[in-house]
């Protein structure tokens, strides 16, 4: 099947090279010409584990093609995805410009039918809106359905989660468009639940928000191990073994951040307000996030005493493993807070630092783990990259001025730690 995808970021180019991938022609669109010409060239603009080599190999059998004219986009495809951006505004609604934009684009250059099929996760009814915006701006009056088919990949296995996603959900309700995406996804050996547009739209703010309040769940239940001498890893290990409650996203630390939860979470609340319902149980789990991070600063505090003149050794600054990604990373966060009070940090990602320089060019970027260690007061460990376990922590322990950890995501072993002669602090242990 011949499809297009407007906006080639995360989820666009992954998705789009998933596609091609399967067997389906893709037009991969978007409107930074920087991006397409590398992307025209094999050359991959983000970090995502095995994406590389999926776009080579379409874009070399011509499954693939990038262009930035959304009008060859829709002109040569039967279904047209929107994967722009929907970022938070300051009062932690969602900035629609951007789909708004592409939908009157869209409009302007249709001439037959077409299913329009938003990706981007966006508030409830925003089907309904861009239906109507593209009937409003086509003067041709084209047949046209509008689906809803959110996004659940999570960045670091991407590639993995949309080869085999737990489930394909398919907002629609007109028999055609709704056979066109079953035809679409029928590569794939996952669960299709059709809904309509709007339910389809709640399941992606509802889900997201739901994993958040799972890590805030935990995160609060550390609070309450740390002050009863209990253990956070052994207590999730203990709920998740029941089936109903299930093991995944009880890892406790210091908080949810990210491109998604912390924007979703805020956006959910909004839009139930709109709706006309308080909910007061997310505004909490956002609360909670916030206290996490700030208890850990404490924690760190407590021990350091004052922070001026300090010098930090971070590792991690990525939101998460496996990703260059640092939008809304609360490693960046405490980077960003260890400045403020003119400590000096020096930090190590494997893969996130050419985006941190940008954003924190007063940070000591260091080329690896061990030059983060040299003379430091310090080691705060602020993103669960696996390869931090494995660390020669002996030679880096040598290197450092006073030998504390303060591991944010639990990734070492505590006991082996203190064995080696550390001082180690982690979270609800
Ligand atoms: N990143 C994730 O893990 C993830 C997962 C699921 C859903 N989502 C949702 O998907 C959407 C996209 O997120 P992302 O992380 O891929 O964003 P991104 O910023 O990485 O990519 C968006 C792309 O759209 C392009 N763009 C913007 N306006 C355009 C236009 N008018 N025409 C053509 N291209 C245009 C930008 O240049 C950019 O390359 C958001 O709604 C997000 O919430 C993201
Ligand atoms: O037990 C856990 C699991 C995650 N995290 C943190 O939570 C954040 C989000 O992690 P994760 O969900 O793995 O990454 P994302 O790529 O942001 O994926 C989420 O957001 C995407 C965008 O909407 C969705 O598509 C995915 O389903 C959803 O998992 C990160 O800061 C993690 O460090 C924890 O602290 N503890």
């Amino acid at each position: 099947m011949k499809i297009a995808i407007i906006g080639s970021g995360y989820v666009g180019l992954t998705t789009g090279a998933c596609f091609a991938d399967v067997g389906h022609e893709v037009i991969c669109v978007d409107n930074d010409a920087k991006k397409i010409k590398m992307l025209r060239e094999g050359q991959i603009p983000i970090y995502e584990p095995g994406l590389e080599e999926i776009v080579k190999k379409n874009l070399a059998r011509g499954f693939l093609h990038f262009t930035e004219s959304i009008a060859e986009g829709v002109e040569k495809s039967l279904v047209i995805f929107i994967a722009v951006p929907t970022p938070p505004l300051e009062d932690g609604s969602v900035d629609m410009t951007y789909i708004e934009r592409v939908a009157r684009q869209i409009a302007a250059v249709l001439k037959e039918y077409r299913v329009i099929v938003d990706k981007s996760t966006v508030p409830v009814k925003t089907g309904e809106k861009v239906y109507q915006t593209i009937k409003r701006y086509n003067s041709h009056n084209i047949d046209f359905d509008v689906v809803s088919n959110p996004e659940f990949l999570r960045e670091g296995v991407a590639v993995h989660d949309l080869l085999h996603p737990d489930r394909v959900v398919i907002g629609a309700t007109s028999d055609r468009a709704i056979n066109i995406m079953k035809e679409l996804y029928s590569p794939f050996k996952a669960p299709i639940l059709i809904t309509d547009l709007n339910s389809a739209e709640l399941i992606k703010h509802a889900s997201n928000s739901f994993l958040a309040l799972k890590i805030s769940y935990i995160n609060a239940l550390s609070r309450i191990c740390e002050a009863a001498g209990a253990n956070v890893q052994m207590v999730a290990e203990g709920m998740g073994l029941d089936h109903r409650i299930g093991k995944h996203f009880l890892r406790a630390g210091i908080g949810w951040g990210g491109s998604c939860f912390p924007k979703d979470v805020a956006a959910f609340i909004k839009i139930s307000q709109e709706l006309g319902y308080d909910f007061k149980l997310l505004k909490e789990v956002s609360q909670i996030n916030v206290d996490q991070k700030e208890h850990f600063l404490r924690k760190i505090k407590n021990v350091l005493w004052v922070l001026k003149e300090k010098r930090i050794g971070l590792l991690g600054l990525a939101f998460k493993n496996n990703t260059d990604d640092i939008r809304s990373s609360v490693a960046m966060d405490l980077a960003t807070a260890f400045l403020k009070e003119g400590a000096i940090v020096q930090a190590f990602d494997p893969r996130a630092m050419e985006k941190a320089k940008e954003k924190l060019p007063s940070i000591h970027y260091c080329s690896s783990a061990q030059e983060v260690a040299r003379d430091s007061d310090c080691i705060v460990i602020a993103t669960e990259w696996e390869e931090f376990i494995n660390l020669d922590w002996k030679s880096m322990k040598s290197a450092m001025i006073s030998p504390i950890i303060f591991d944010g995501r639990n990734l070492l072993d505590k006991k082996k730690m203190i064995n080696m002669g550390f001082h180690y602090i982690g979270i609800g242990n």
